[in-house]
């Protein structure tokens, strides 16, 4: 689904290049949830850049569902970041005078949805996500964890092949942050998206199919039970 082969990622700064991912190799297959760990600094949003077509890697190849990237042009790119990837960040950035239907048919509306179409399969989502009594709510008017599992349910709205997330239950307390990510989990099962999830919640990881860490720019597997970066 998701196969990085040889990344690097380096960044030109007035000391000169900093290299921040030294030949990263990793597949993500499809309904696995894998985690990225590893201290502030360390790489893990550059690595889910580059993953998700936002940067370009400095060398090395990001294979999409076998699809070599490195050739696409920005057009290509877009077309396949809105159809088969799907995004997760810390702070939902949820559209705040749109209420969660809306929110979530949009990225359908873009990709060229029609409308009805749209919103019945936000309103599918959004009840898979356990928030079908909130559909009319706006995002100020949900908690932080149905924020959340809205923004889980607009990444999913194109059915993506790839979910990456980057702190995704950042912001939230940890019976939220488990709750919205056993809703992540159980989608990544049930549609077969791949997922790829940075966190520094140690606790979650620990409930990931497979856990990575970022060291000095590489990638080294860890025992899903370990609590240490
Ligand atoms: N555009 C840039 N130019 C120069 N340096 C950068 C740039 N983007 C990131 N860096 C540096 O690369 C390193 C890795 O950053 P990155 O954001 O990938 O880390 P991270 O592991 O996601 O950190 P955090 O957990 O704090 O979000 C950091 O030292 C950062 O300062």
């Amino acid at each position: 689904m998701l196969s990085l082969r040889g990344v690097t990622r380096t960044y030109p700064t007035a000391q000169g290049g900093l290299t921040v991912l030294k030949g990263v190799d990793l597949e993500v297959m499809p309904g696995e949830v894998v985690g990225l760990i590893g201290p502030s600094g360390s790489g893990k949003s550059s690595l889910l850049h580059a993953a998700g077509l936002l940067e370009r890697p400095t060398s090395g190849q990001v294979l999409i569902d076998g699809e070599d990237v490195g050739g696409l042009d920005e057009r290509a790119r877009t077309r396949l970041r809105l159809h088969r990837i799907g995004f997760v960040y810390q702070f939902h950035h949820l559209l705040p005078e749109f209420d969660a239907l809306d929110n979530v048919a949009l990225p359908m509306r873009i990709a060229g949805v029609r409308e009805g179409e749209a919103r019945r399969r936000a309103t599918e989502q959004l009840t898979a996500l356990g928030l079908g009594q909130r559909i009319t709510h706006q995002p100020a008017q949900l908690s932080g964890g149905e924020q959340q599992r809205v923004a889980i349910a607009r990444a999913l709205a194109n059915s993506p092949r790839l979910l990456l997330a980057d702190e995704p239950t950042g912001n939230l307390d940890p019976t939220t942050s488990q709750a919205v990510f056993e809703a992540l989990r159980e989608l990544a099962k049930t549609t077969g998206v791949a997922a790829l999830i940075a966190t520094h919640n140690m606790e979650l990881a620990g409930h990931m199919d497979r856990v990575f860490a970022l060291k000095d720019g590489h990638l080294v597997q860890r025992a899903a039970e370990s609590q240490a970066y």
